[in-house]
């Protein structure tokens, strides 16, 4: 079996049945998921949908969420958000290093990111394109069998967003993480991942694999069908079906 195959086997997340309900709101409604090991998956959804709820429950940060169902999630998570959260107090390296140790693999991590030469800048000297490369070389030390990205290029240019999908695939194909990616942009989703959620009344109600091979363009006429597909999924468009 190939390496790539073998290691799809393994489911890396398992969520079965998982609940979770601010007040009298439910938002996450019994929710079963399965994300094999290595898989690259996108979560697409209204504002408001449960997006960023379940991805802090799959990281862990929700407590109230680990009794309403069944949860599993591989060790190493790293979590990365729409702002970078350097710490404005240390230098880029050591913001990436931060509860790790080995100068020579933050230092690794920040060229793979095209930050070679930025270690001992403050977070302040970057740009939010920068920042977020750091961030992505943060959580890349601690080598994750699992990388949540909430939104992770939601606040950038659209020039810095494209570079920096190119770069989270790269990645992603060299270290082989499993991604699950919380996005508003159907695009970035389409061009990034193997398979697209679409989060829906606490639900997900679409679960479409995006068959291409990478890297993919964003003129590919047959992502064209996947996006209209998720933007009627979405009620942007009439269903196109
Ligand atoms: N700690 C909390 N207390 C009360 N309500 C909450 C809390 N966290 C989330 N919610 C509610 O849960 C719902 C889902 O929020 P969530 O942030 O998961 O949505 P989202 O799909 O990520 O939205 P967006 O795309 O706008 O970021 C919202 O109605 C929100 O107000």
């Amino acid at each position: 079996m190939a390496p790539h195959t073998e290691q799809l086997t393994r489911p890396a997340v398992q969520l079965r049945s998982l609940t979770r309900s601010f007040a009298d709101r439910t938002v996450l409604d019994g929710i079963d998921l399965d994300i094999p090991a290595g898989q690259f998956v996108a979560l697409l959804g209204h504002s408001g949908s449960g997006k960023s709820t379940l991805l802090r429950a799959i990281a862990g940060l929700d407590h109230q969420v680990a009794g309403s169902g069944h949860l599993t999630a591989p060790e190493r998570v790293s979590v990365v958000f729409q702002d970078s959260r350097l710490l404005p107090w240390r230098r880029v390296l050591d913001n990436v290093l931060l509860g790790t140790d080995g100068q020579d693999k933050g230092r690794a991590a920040l060229a793979e990111v095209g930050l070679k030469g930025r270690e001992r800048a403050w977070p302040s000297e970057l740009s939010g394109g920068e920042a977020q490369r750091a961030a992505l070389a943060r959580s890349l030390v601690r080598e994750p069998e699992l990388l949540l990205a909430d939104e992770p290029f939601g606040a950038l240019d659209a020039l810095t967003r494209i570079r920096m999908h190119g770069l989270l695939r790269q990645l992603w194909q060299r270290h082989r993480p499993s991604v699950l990616l919380v996005t508003h942009d159907v695009d970035e989703a389409i061009v990034l991942a193997d398979r697209v959620l679409v989060l829906d009344s606490g639900r997900i109600g679409v679960d479409l694999t995006i068959d291409r091979p990478h890297p993919r363009s964003y003129r590919d006429p047959l992502l064209g069908e996947y996006r209209e597909r998720l933007l009627a999924a979405l009620g942007v468009v009439e269903d196109p079906a």
